[in-house]
């Protein structure tokens, strides 16, 4: 619990710290005005807070990768694993959006383009989630979509020790055909997937197969797209990737944290082949997670 709680009102101080000297990109000045009120009500830490040191702390684990990669997928599946909370940044910024202020729209906007949102808004938002975790003892975390800049990851380094940061991995035709089928059903929230992946690799590249993810005849005629799904948007935010998050990855590669993997194929052959590569077993949760990266 303490750890989490370092996290969340370090995360606080960090930001409130770096608040005013950190411009704000493309946001007019009322929205930034508005932002920065919320900021500074929320509530300051101590320096013992900060300080405390951790015990009974659980795993703290990022997810990287390129939209449609499938981090959603599988932080979650780990997130059940491990007993520690997915803590989905788009997650979090779409159910804060759904609003209808000047604030919420323009945001929006931004994020139906394909922009990152000010790091402001997302650092409020995380802590909240965080905040909110602490109250009921969560003790670790999978994030998944944060950080996604340099600057995220420098403030989160600052205030937490991430354990192990999973990148995955997968080429970007496909990315973009799995953003293209990916649907939501309005009604349960499930995440399903029309694209039929099969690929024969050339020269000596593996095959890819994924076949669709379809949804049960009790969601099908409730599917919807996200707005940022669309081929143009999909490409902007494969630009957006490479540009402000492709970095992050060398970030931690250099700390000796990341963990490069190859999504090859579908839910059933991947997730043990992933679970081997983090040495967890299915029954992990059981026994008490012990993380070893395979040597
Ligand atoms: N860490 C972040 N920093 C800035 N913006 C973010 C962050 N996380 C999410 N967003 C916003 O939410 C959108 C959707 O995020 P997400 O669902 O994680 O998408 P993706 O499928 O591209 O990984 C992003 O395109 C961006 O506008």
């Amino acid at each position: 619990m303490a750890a989490v709680s370092r996290l969340s009102r370090a995360g606080l101080q960090s930001l409130v710290g770096s608040t005013m000297r950190r411009p704000i990109r493309g946001m007019a000045g009322a929205a930034q005005a508005a932002m920065d009120v919320e900021v500074w009500s929320l509530p300051m830490p101590s320096v013992e807070d900060v300080q405390k040191q951790d015990d009974g702390r659980g795993p703290q684990w990022v997810f990287l990768g390129c939209p449609g990669v499938g981090k959603g997928t599988y932080a979650s599946r780990l997130s059940k694993l491990l007993d520690v909370p997915h803590i989905a940044m788009g997650n979090l910024v779409r159910n804060e959006l759904k609003g209808s202020s000047p604030l919420s729209k323009q945001l929006s906007d931004a994020m139906e383009a394909g922009k990152l949102l000010p790091d402001e808004i997302i650092f409020n938002l995380l802590s909240r989630r965080l905040e909110q975790g602490l109250a009921v003892g969560e003790k670790g975390f999978i994030l998944d979509g944060f950080p996604r800049t340099i600057s995220q990851a420098e403030v989160l380094e600052d205030v937490t020790e991430i354990d192990l940061v999973v990148n995955l991995k997968l080429r970007e035709d496909v990315l973009i055909s799995k953003c293209l089928g990916r649907r939501i059903c309005s009604q349960c929230g499930g995440n399903f997937n029309l694209a039929k992946i099969d690929i024969k690799g050339e020269d000596g590249a593996p095959n890819i197969f994924m076949p669709p993810l379809l949804p049960p005849p009790s969601c099908a005629s409730k599917m919807t797209v996200r707005a940022d799904d669309t081929d143009e948007v999909v490409r902007a935010r494969l630009r957006v990737y490479q540009e402000e998050s492709a970095p992050v990855e060398e970030f931690y590669r250099s700390r000796g944290k990341l963990l490069d993997f190859n999504v090859g194929g579908g839910i059933p052959e991947t997730w043990p082949n992933l679970l081997t590569a983090l040495n967890l077993t299915e029954k992990a949760n059981e026994q008490g997670v012990q993380r070893k990266l395979v040597a």
